[in-house]
């Protein structure tokens, strides 16, 4: 069975697409994007639609690829009553996040120093695989930071009270249970508060290129040559272990609760079972520490840009959480309802109508930061209420690989990206060269065609685009 393009931009999974499908799947993917699809990935979409209690449709974003049982760019929500939870919607590396500073910094008065402006960087944020923190975390500390993520780094003395007004759910997730978070979690957790990690994830100083929507852009205290930091990261092992040891459970309890499903991967609890509020209470641990990670990181980026520009202000415009299962209330027939929504590759996109987005964005809806490469550009748009209706209020997450690792390696040396990059004026750091071959601006797709989808369906709306001038990966 082929699947259906429904409108612009919208192509449809119907049911009997697969046996078992309780909903249909919808792609959010232009007719170019399209092609960028794999077969797999559609094949992940319908069995995502077979779960019990999915409401809906089983979703993908533009930059959907390949993942653990679901796709990476996935959305999907099941009913409080007869749904379930799966640590495959969620990802192995919880609350793996974006957060944008924007600074009153212009472009031409940072360009001369940015080699040693990243230099410092590099310096001050521990990165790379494996890499243990400046901070020497408590085990006391550590479960503070399971328990209270941002506020408990605030109390700490990383960055500011009002902060916390700038991040998805203040940066501090009710119904954490650190009981459930296991020795080993526990174990890879506590060196790594205050560490960036590797891969794909950066610490980036940009410069605003583009304004496209002037009102929204000052509102969010963004103007052209401004520059802005962008820091990608996540829970670190503990997020990567907690996921591991759940999944080990859920496997279980898939067979102890009869749950059909057409792929291990999908291992899921019915919600309000032990086994399902284990894995949640467990899920918001790592969340947390997530949320206290990006905030140790982004005070210590603070400190490097007041030593090279004292007094500058580096404000948090705000911080997104992008793989995460949440309980929001949505509409569903016309009736509200709570939901567990999983995001796994994808942005909450909020929009007006939302009491979740900060008091100072209101009448707006909520920054969605959509990173690029560290070869292209990036982008802040800004949620739409329209996203309730087709997405339950969510957005893309990033690009998207159309490459996988281990072809980039053999298609490039770091060497070479590094080249390519310094001659496009971007400076780069990181802690292996082959690391900078699997992260090649090439294995991406187009990041300005994957915005364009999600801006023209009106889910959320384009705001500023910002390019690399210098990226620390890890
Ligand atoms: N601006 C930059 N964006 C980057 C970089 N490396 C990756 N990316 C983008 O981030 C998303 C995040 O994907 P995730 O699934 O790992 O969370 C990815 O799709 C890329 O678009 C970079 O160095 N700079
Ligand atoms: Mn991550
Ligand atoms: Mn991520």
């Amino acid at each position: 069975m082929e699947i259906e393009k429904i409108d612009d931009n919208i192509y449809e999974v119907p049911i009997g697409y697969r046996p078992g499908m309780r909903v249909p799947g919808r792609i959010f993917v232009s007719a170019a994007l399209r092609e960028m699809v794999e077969p797999g990935t559609v094949d992940q979409v319908a069995n995502v639609a077979t779960l019990p209690g999915i409401v809906g449709h089983s979703m993908a974003m533009p930059d959907a690829h390949l993942g653990y049982g679901f796709p990476i760019g996935g959305v999907a929500a099941f009913k409080e009553q007869g749904g379930i939870i799966s640590p495959g919607g969620v990802g192995f590396d919880i609350n793996c996040g974006v957060r944008l500073l924007r600074s009153d910094l212009q472009a031409r008065d940072v360009q001369p120093l940015i080699n040693t402006l990243l230099d410092a960087l590099f310096q001050a944020v521990p990165s790379g695989l494996g890499s243990t923190g400046r901070l020497h975390a408590t085990d006391r500390q550590l479960t503070e930071s399971f328990l209270r993520g941002a506020e408990w780094a605030v109390e700490e003395g990383y960055g500011v009270e009002s902060d916390l007004d700038f991040c998805e759910e203040n940066g501090s997730m009710p119904g954490a249970d650190p009981s459930q978070v296991g020795v080993k979690a526990r174990k890879r957790g506590r060196p790594q508060l205050g560490t960036l990690g590797s891969g794909n994830h950066f610490l980036e100083i940009q410069r605003v290129e583009e304004i496209y929507n002037p009102e929204i852009a000052k509102r969010f205290g963004l103007f052209k040559g401004q520059i802005t930091v962008m820091i990608h990261c996540g829970s670190r092992g503990a997020g990567h272990q907690i996921c591991t040891d759940h999944l080990d459970v859920l496997s279980k309890a898939v067979r102890k609760y009869n749950i059909d499903i057409p792929d291990k991967q999908l291992a899921c609890a019915p919600l309000g079972t032990p086994e399902a509020d284990h894995y949640f209470g467990a899920m918001v641990c790592a969340a947390n520490y997530a949320w206290a990670n990006r905030h140790i990181i982004a005070h210590w980026t603070r400190e490097v840009f007041d030593r090279y520009f004292p007094g500058s202000q580096l404000q948090l415009l705000y911080d997104v959480a992008h793989n995460v299962a949440k309980i929001e209330e949505h509409r569903v027939e016309g009736k509200k309802e709570r939901l567990y929504v999983h995001r796994k590759g994808a942005t909450r996109a909020f929009g007006p109508s939302r009491t979740e987005i900060p008091a100072a964005y209101e009448g707006l809806g909520q920054p969605v930061l959509i990173p690029g490469s560290m070869g292209t550009a990036s982008y802040v748009l800004c949620g739409q209420d329209k996203a309730l209706d087709l997405t339950f209020g969510s957005a893309c997450h990033g690009s998207g690989r159309v490459m996988s690792r281990s072809q980039a390696l053999r298609q490039f040396t770091g060497k070479e990206v590094k080249a390519a990059l310094n001659r496009d004026g971007i400076a780069v750091r990181s802690t292996s060269p082959g690391m900078l071959a699997e992260e090649a601006p090439q294995v991406y797709k187009p990041s300005g065609d994957v915005v364009d989808v999600v801006h023209n369906l009106g889910i959320a709306t384009r705001v500023a685009r910002l390019v690399p001038l210098g990226v620390s990966k890890g």
